[in-house]
């Protein structure tokens, strides 16, 4: 196996960011290298073919996988991310069970309903940033999804403490301390939350999440930990207020890609999800995924050791030159002909959903992103006044610079200038 040479590439890493394992890839000419990462030898894989055995769970665990400080910002500790096997399973169904057509129609209702509020007062304001309105937006469908009692006045605030846990994913310093101070906030208010849902003393209707979390067993049949169930509650408002960054690479790309954004007319679902499929390729998110080897096996003559930490490249498997044809270029109807397969675009992660740990919440990523990208195209009319567009593929996560500012000037049967 390819092996870059040297004491430890992590600072490498931060500084290459969505690239570090691109560019080895391009060094190697390999989808397979090893690397020493925080002190500990490391395996990069990237491409279709790496991603199928990555997700394997006969080759791959991921106790042990997510570093300490990942765990204090952005996962939390004990949640599903790092579970195996029939534990993991189980755990996932509960995840997954929200998922039903009933309640993903109705996140899209809601979302709907919060952008057309929202935009009410923006016409009054010279300017806004879409990032920071999408993050406010997506925390208030967020609580009312799960169930969540959040008061008016607490929605802006509980939107930057909910940003902050991802915004700080790979930082270090002050954003870091920023992100642990802000997950443990919210996780002792969760905490109490779940408490009084236990003893009866806050209502909540039973298929909301808040109720479902807070009453689920587990394999021995115990309740969880309320500080578990904090942790899970979490898992769904963190992530769908990150939605707001692929909103704004959403409105990155309409403005853009004007070709490809003529061709997003009202109600005309196939051309809408297309676009948000190749937002999601196209620009960068998560950059890479992260497993221990289970036990020893051996794959293309390549010796894997048991307990070796394993990096799968998510972002440059969405571009990757043997799986897509001109990858860097914005090409929604490339989704026309693509075969669906679980492993070349892999945003939210590959694989399967139930007994694999492909995200939980992509269905629902991609319906708010449909309903948020034909508010934008076909409801809202605004000017993108000049700004810095440029976004950076060594932060993480990347977004526009200056976040999106727009100047809007109604609502109704949009049209935009760009
Ligand atoms: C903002 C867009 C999102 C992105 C880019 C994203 C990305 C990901 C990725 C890369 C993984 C890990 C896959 C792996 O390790 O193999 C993941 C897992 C997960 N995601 Fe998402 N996600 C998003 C939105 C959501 C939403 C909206 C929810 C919930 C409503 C959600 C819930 C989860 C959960 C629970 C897991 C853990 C699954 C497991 O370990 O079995 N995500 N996501």
């Amino acid at each position: 196996m390819p092996k870059e040479e040297g004491l430890d590439h992590s600072l490498k890493l931060l500084s290459e960011g969505y690239q570090f394992i691109m560019n080895r890839r391009h060094m190697f000419h390999s989808n397979i290298f090893e690397t020493t990462l925080l002190a500990e030898k490391a395996i990069c894989l990237t491409g279709k073919e790496a991603a199928e055995i990555f997700y394997d769970n006969e080759k791959f665990k991921r106790k042990g996988a997510a570093p300490k400080r990942l765990q204090k910002t952005l996962f939390g500790e004990g949640g599903v991310q790092a579970m195996d096997g029939e534990a993991h399973h189980h755990r996932k169904a509960m995840f997954m069970s929200l998922m039903t057509k009933k309640s993903l129609k109705e996140i899209t209702v809601l979302t709907r309903k919060a952008w057309k509020n929202a935009a009410l007062t923006w016409e009054r304001e010279d300017e806004i940033v879409l990032y920071i309105e999408a993050k406010k937006i997506l925390t208030q469908v967020a609580c009312e999804w799960t169930g969540v009692p959040l008061s008016e006045d607490k929605v802006e605030k509980f939107a930057v403490q909910l940003g902050d846990m991802y915004e700080s994913a790979a930082a270090i310093g002050l954003k870091h301390w920023k992100g642990r101070r802000s997950r443990s906030s919210v996780e002792s208010w969760l905490e109490d939350l779940v408490e009084e849902v236990r003893e009866e003393k806050l209502e909540v209707p039973i298929d909301k999440a808040l109720y479902q979390f807070s009453m689920h067993r587990d394999l021995n049949g115990e309740l969880l930990d309320k500080e578990i169930v904090a942790v899970e509650l979490l898992n769904l408002l963190r992530p769908i207020v990150a939605i707001s960054v692929y909103v704004c690479f959403s409105a990155l790309a309409v403005h853009q890609y004007p070709e490809e954004a003529a061709k997003l007319h009202k109600g005309e679902t196939a051309s809408l999800q297309r676009f948000v499929q190749e937002v999601r390729r196209f620009y960068p998110f998560f950059p890479f995924t992260a497993a221990r080897v289970k036990e020893d096996f051996t794959w293309n003559s390549y010796k894997f050791e048991k307990d070796t930490l394993t990096l799968l490249d998510l972002y440059g498997t969405n571009h990757h030159p043997e799986d897509w044809e001109n990858p860097d270029r914005f090409e929604p109807d490339r989704f026309k002909t693509w075969d669906k397969s679980p492993f070349d675009f892999i945003p939210q992660g590959g694989g399967e959903y139930d007994i694999g740990h492909r995200c939980a919440g992509e269905w629902l990523t991609v319906d708010i992103m449909n309903v948020s990208l034909d508010f934008l195209v076909n409801d809202l009319e605004y000017d993108i006044p000049e700004q810095d567009l440029s976004f950076s593929m060594s932060q993480i996560p990347s977004l526009p610079e200056s976040k999106m500012v727009m100047r809007v000037k109604g609502t109704g049967t949009a049209t935009h200038s760009h």
